[in-house]
């Protein structure tokens, strides 16, 4: 379970501050979106939950650890349980794909008979047993999103943070990965929190998410809990975008809005 407390970052010389008295709870084993405009404080919030920052003020509760106070070794080891995908997938280009997977286990020392195995069982997870010898550039944008999701499951972290994950690619293939990454979900139970501004993706794989404006928390909550907030902007939000209604409201609406929309 993560749980910020009045998280606040502030980078030296910016006029405003990235993020402002953040208080939130991500629950063990869901998948969490963190909404927002561009610079509302996504990046910022995602960097300080595996200390890529290092927050001004205020709390971050990883499994009952406070990660704002660790030392350096205890850091590298937290480190280790968040795992993280990009937009742009950041694989090495001069690794082929098996070898792209392994290069995490082999920093952290893992013996090679172990790291057969575990790159093998990865590319199965993924759907890429046939690639392991296939360069990144041989790939499609989602076959290389498959690559970067096994590379950061590689040293079996607890969670994983998505940073626009899905952005650079076609609305298939999004729909592809985001399925992939609930079923990751599902069976490893890791938690995943994920940037994203598209309400498409919160409404297909999300169990709860948060808005956040100008660094500060608008709204968080389950998706049950903001749909039952009849003003709420999320509701709001995810009412107005059109994709996947009928089977969104059919879980999350009461009967008459079912109705209006059947
Ligand atoms: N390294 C940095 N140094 C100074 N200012 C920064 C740095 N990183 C982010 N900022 C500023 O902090 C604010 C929040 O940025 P952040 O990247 O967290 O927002 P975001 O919601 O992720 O935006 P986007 O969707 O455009 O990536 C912005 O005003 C941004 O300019």
């Amino acid at each position: 379970m993560i749980k910020l407390r009045n998280l606040s970052k502030s980078y030296a010389g910016a006029a405003a501050p990235a993020l402002a008295d953040v208080t939130l709870t991500i629950e063990e084993g869901a998948i969490f979106g963190i909404l927002g405009r561009s610079g509302a404080g996504k990046s910022t919030l995602l960097r300080c939950l595996n200390r890529l920052e290092s927050p001004s003020s205020g709390e971050i509760e990883i499994d009952g650890k406070d990660i704002s106070q660790l030392s350096l070794p205890q850091l590298r080891r937290q480190r280790q349980q968040m795992g993280m995908i990009f937009q742009h997938f950041n694989l090495l280009h001069s690794r082929n794909v098996h070898d792209n997977i392994d290069l995490p286990l082999e920093i952290a020392g893992v013996s090679s008979k172990e790291r057969r195995q575990r790159v093998a069982s990865l590319l199965q997870l993924v759907g890429l047993e046939k690639f392991g010898s296939a360069w990144p550039s041989q790939l499609s944008g989602g076959q290389k999103q498959r690559v970067g999701i096994a590379r950061a499951l590689a040293v079996q972290p607890r969670y994983l943070l998505c940073d626009e994950a899905t952005s650079a690619l076609d609305p298939e293939t999004t729909g592809s990965i985001l399925d992939l990454l609930a079923d990751i979900q599902q069976k490893l139970n890791i938690t995943i929190v994920l940037i994203t501004h598209e309400m498409a993706v919160v409404k297909r794989i999300c169990h709860g998410a948060a808005l956040l404006e100008h660094g500060r928390l608008v709204e968080s909550g389950s998706i049950a809990q903001i749909m039952r907030r009849s003003e709420g902007r999320l509701r709001h939000m995810l009412l107005k975008d059109g994709e996947n209604d009928r089977a969104f409201i059919a879980k999350y609406q009461p009967e008459e809005l079912r109705r209006c929309v059947a």
